[in-house]
């Protein structure tokens, strides 16, 4: 917890007066939330838009200013989660169930940062179920062909119910053994119809912070290859 709150707090701390803020979704960005609502309520002058039903909630709860998507033409800094970071900064996301909405807002931002805790650091992506938002038509077929790039999906549930996005989508969680082409497993994914998005994040990321179970946090150094 101590982890989660020292990175999203200090990724807060890049927030300026007149920015329009991307707010992402799950228990990490939940402190990022927290510490804007605080900053809005000492005078930072912000508008957001959110990526969930559940991060635009909390948002409101704390007084802060929210526009709709429709309405905004560029993000200046959004600030996320992840499920796994690799030290390229390519992510895996999507464990919250968010991955479609997360896409569309990071793309539409200039900066997007990435609040993690070292838990979430891996050599290579793919320990983590890589989730992919698939629409319920035909979503048997669609999970035939996803097990075909050598993964095992599995359609999320929730309360022993079909687990639905936002969207009105369903999620397969797919476990590979682990992705060694972030960029090339993308495309693949992005050819198969039935697959709206997915949660491999290549090349978005323009920081990702780590907070560490000391409570304090730092900027991971990107590898470039
Ligand atoms: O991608 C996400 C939601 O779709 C989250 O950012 C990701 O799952 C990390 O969540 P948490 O901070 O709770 O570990």
């Amino acid at each position: 917890m101590e982890a989660k709150r020292a990175a999203a707090e200090l990724a807060v701390e890049l927030l300026q007066d007149g920015m329009t803020v991307g707010l992402g979704t799950g228990s990490t960005v939940y402190y990022s939330i927290q510490a804007i609502g605080r900053k809005v309520a000492n005078g930072l002058s912000i508008r957001a838009v959110a990526t969930s039903v559940r991060s635009e909630m909390l948002a409101k709860e704390l007084d802060i200013p929210m526009i709709p998507f429709s309405e905004v033409e560029e993000i200046d800094m959004t600030i996320d989660g992840a499920d796994e970071a690799d030290p390229e900064w390519n992510l895996i996301k999507g464990g919250g169930g968010a991955l479609l909405r997360e896409k569309i807002v990071a793309d539409a931002s200039k900066q997007l940062i990435i609040v993690v805790d070292e838990s979430k650091l891996v050599q290579r992506l793919g320990r983590f179920p890589l989730p992919v938002e698939v629409v319920p038509f035909g979503f048997e077929l669609t999970q035939r062909k996803l097990r075909r790039l050598g993964c095992e999906p599995k359609l999320r549930m929730s309360d022993s119910q079909l687990y639905m996005t936002d969207n009105g989508n369903y999620m397969m969680d797919c476990e590979f053994d682990s992705i060694a082409q972030p960029g090339r497993l993308s495309e693949e994914l992005h050819r198969i119809p039935g697959v709206v998005e997915h949660g491999l994040f290549v090349g978005m990321a323009s920081q990702v912070i780590v907070g560490r179970l000391d409570g304090t946090a730092y900027t991971l150094d990107r590898v470039r290859t």
